[in-house]
């Protein structure tokens, strides 16, 4: 349904916590969650791991490009987007206006929840370099598009989800 979009937004790298914290988030405020990378699978029919090696990262950014349209103009729950969206200038324009919360994480928990992880393409090769510098190029990015930073390090992710549904609007 239409309205005025999603009660809260989460950005962030892969390994904050987007999806388990949006759906807690979603769970305590009896709202749905959509995640775009959800979207992007079932709009390619096909996992994101399998759309990088067959399509291209840059098939991948498309979709997930209108996926984050689509989903802002028709959700009104809570919205975790893909780690990467945010750096589509297209998609931080559309971002202006919402509430966005940024999931942020040190690189040592990020390692430890994600780096063995093999569903994420861009972490299969040195997944701690990789983190690294998803980590420095995007921290910026996050900052700009979130109204609000809130620090997932060391805290568990129903503790996270309380201080986010505080920020829920
Ligand atoms: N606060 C947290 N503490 C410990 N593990 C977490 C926390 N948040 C998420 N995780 C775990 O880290 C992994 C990645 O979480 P996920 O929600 O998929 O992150 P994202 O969507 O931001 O990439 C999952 O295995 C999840 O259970
Ligand atoms: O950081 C990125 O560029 C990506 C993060 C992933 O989502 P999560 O942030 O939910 O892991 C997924 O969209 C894809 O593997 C690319
Ligand atoms: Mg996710």
């Amino acid at each position: 349904m239409s309205g005025d979009g999603p009660v809260v937004v989460l950005v962030g790298p892969p390994g904050a916590g987007k999806t388990t914290v949006g759906n807690a988030v979603a769970s305590t405020l009896s709202v749905g969650f959509r995640d775009t990378d959800v979207d992007v699978e079932q709009v390619a029919g096909k996992s994101i791991a399998d759309i990088f090696v067959e399509d291209g990262e840059p098939v991948f950014r498309e979709l997930e490009r209108t996926a984050v349209a689509t989903a802002l103009a028709e959700h009104d729950g809570v919205l975790a987007l893909g780690g990467g969206a945010v750096s589509d200038e297209t998609t931080r324009s559309l971002l202006r206006g919402h509430r966005v919360v940024f999931l942020d994480v040190g690189l040592s928990d990020a390692v430890g929840r994600v780096g063995f992880n093999r569903d994420r393409p861009l972490l299969l090769d040195s997944p701690r370099a990789q983190l690294k510098r998803l980590l420095d190029e995007r921290r910026p990015v996050y900052t700009e598009v979130a109204s609000v930073t809130v620090d997932t390090s060391g805290r568990a992710p129903d503790d996270v989800a309380e201080e986010v549904v505080g920020h829920a609007r």
